[in-house]
C-alpha cells in the first residue's frame, strides 16, 4: 500500500519545524485546510514532535511516517468525511494543546491516545450516517448494529488494524500497560465522536462545568476528551466565513447523496438530506444552536482563553441568520454552490 520510496521521501526533508509550515500554523485563526494536501502529512510528522510525542514515547521515526501515509490513505474521497477533514480535526486538537494549558487538565498520554483519535476517528468514512448503514444493510451494520455507533466502531477498528499492519505501530516502544491504556482512550474518545453520544452525556457536560473540573476525578478526564474530540470535530465552525460556508457545501453534498440514494431505495429521508426539502441556512442555524455553540460555551466555561472560538462560532450563526432572511424569500439562487454567500 504505501512503498518505502514514499516513506524515505516524507522523512527526507527531515521534520519541518511547525513556523516553516506556516508562521501562524499554531494559531486559532490558521486555517488546515489551507494546507495543500501533498503537505499534510508532512504536517502531521511536525505536529508529533512538537506536542513532544515522538521523545515521550520513544516513537521510531519510519514508523511514524508509514503510520501518517497508511491513514491519510485509510480515507475515502466523499465531499466532506475525507482526509482533509480528519487533518483539521488533528489540527485543532494540536491548537488546543498549544494554547489552552492542556497540561492542567489531562495527562500527557490522554493528549496523547485524543491527537491519535483524531487522526483515525472517521478512517474508511463512505459519506453515509450511522442510519443508512441501517436501513441499506451495510456490511458494517451486520458486524455493528446491535450495539449502535456502527460507524464509529468500524472507524475504531481501522485503527486497530493498521496498527497492527507491518511496520506501523507508532506505540511499539510503549510499556504493555501504556499500550492497553491508549487503546482503551481511543476506544472512548473515536465512540465519542458519534453525536447521539455527545448528546447523552450532555447533562454529564454541563454539571462538571458548573460544579468545576477536578483532575482527580477520573470521570471528568474522560468527559473532557469526549468534549475535546466532540469540539475538534466540529473546528469548522470556528474558522473564518469563507470556511464555514464552502464546509457547508461539502457537508450538505454529502447528505443529499445519501438523501438520493435513501429515494433510490423506497425510503423517504430526513428533510436535512433532502434536497427538495432542505433549507440550507435554517439547518445550519438550528445544528449551531443545538450542538455547536453549546459545545464551544462548555469549552469556554472550562478553559477561558478559548473564548475566541466560541467568538467565531456565534458569529457565523449570525451570518447563517442574515442569510436565512435575505433568501427565504426568492429561495437560495443554487444549493450546489455557496459561493454566492463570500
Ligand atoms: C455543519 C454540520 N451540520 C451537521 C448537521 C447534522 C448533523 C447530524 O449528524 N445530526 C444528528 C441529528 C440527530 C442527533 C444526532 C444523531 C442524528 C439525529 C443526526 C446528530 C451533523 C452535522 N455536522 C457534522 C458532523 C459531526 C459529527 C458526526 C457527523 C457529522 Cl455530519 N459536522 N459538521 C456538521
Ligand atoms: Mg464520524
Ligand atoms: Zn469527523
Amino acid at each position: 500500500k504505501v512503498s518505502d520510496e514514499e516513506v524515505q521521501r516524507l522523512l527526507s526533508r527531515g521534520i519541518l519545524p511547525v513556523q516553516e509550515i506556516h508562521p501562524s500554523f499554531a494559531q486559532f485563526s490558521y486555517i488546515p485546510r489551507s494546507l495543500s494536501d501533498d503537505n499534510t502529512a508532512t504536517a502531521v510528522i511536525s505536529m508529533f514532535e512538537d506536542m513532544g510525542f515522538i521523545n515521550t514515547y520513544k516513537i521510531d521515526k519510519n514508523t511514524l511516517a508509514r503510520f501518517c501515509l497508511v491513514v491519510k490513505r485509510g480515507y475515502r474521497d466523499p465531499p466532506y468525511h475525507n482526509w482533509m477533514h480528519a487533518f483539521s480535526v488533528a489540527h485543532f486538537c494540536y491548537l488546543l494543546c498549544k494554547n489552552l494549558d492542556m497540561g492542567q487538565y489531562l495527562e500527557d498520554i490522554e493528549i496523547f491516545a485524543l491527537f491519535v483519535s483524531c487522526l483515525c476517528h472517521d478512517l474508511d468514512h463512505r459519506g453515509t450516517n450511522n442510519s443508512f448503514q441501517i436501513i441499506s444493510k451495510s456490511v458494517l451494520a451486520h458486524l455493528y448494529s446491535s450495539d449502535g455507533s456502527v460507524l464509529e466502531r468500524h472507524h475504531f477498528f481501522q485503527a486497530i488494524s493498521i496498527l497492527n499492519s507491518e511496520g506501523c505501530n507508532i506505540f511499539d516502544n510503549c510499556s504493555r500497560k501504556s499500550y492497553h491504556r491508549i487503546l482503551d482512550l481511543m476506544y472512548t474518545i473515536i465512540l465519542a465522536t458519534d453525536l447521539a453520544h455527545h448528546l447523552r452525556i450532555l447533562d454529564s457536560l454541563q454539571k462538571m462545568a458548573t460544579e468545576g473540573y477536578n483532575p482527580n476525578k477520573p470521570q471528568h478526564h474522560e468527559l473532557l476528551l469526549c468534549l475535546l474530540m466532540s469540539a475538534s470535530d466540529l473546528s469548522d465552525q470556528t474558522k473564518d466565513w469563507k470556511t464555514n460556508h464552502r464546509v457547508a457545501e461539502l457537508i450538505y453534498k454529502e447528505f443529499f447523496s445519501q438523501g438520493d440514494r435513501e429515494k433510490a431505495m423506497g425510503n423517504t429521508p430526513s428533510d436535512m438530506m433532502d434536497r427538495e426539502k432542505a433549507y440550507i441556512p435554517d439547518l445550519q442555524i438550528g445544528f449551531m444552536e443545538h450542538i455547536v455553540l453549546p459545545i464551544f460555551q462548555l469549552l469556554k466555561d472550562l478553559f477561558p482563553g478559548s473564548a475566541e472560538l466560541y467568538g467565531s462560532a456565534s458569529s457565523n450563526h449570525s451570518s447563517w441568520i442574515h442569510i436565512s432572511q435575505k433568501y427565504r424569500a426568492q429561495g437560495l439562487p443554487s444549493k450546489d454552490s455557496l459561493e454566492f454567500l463570500e
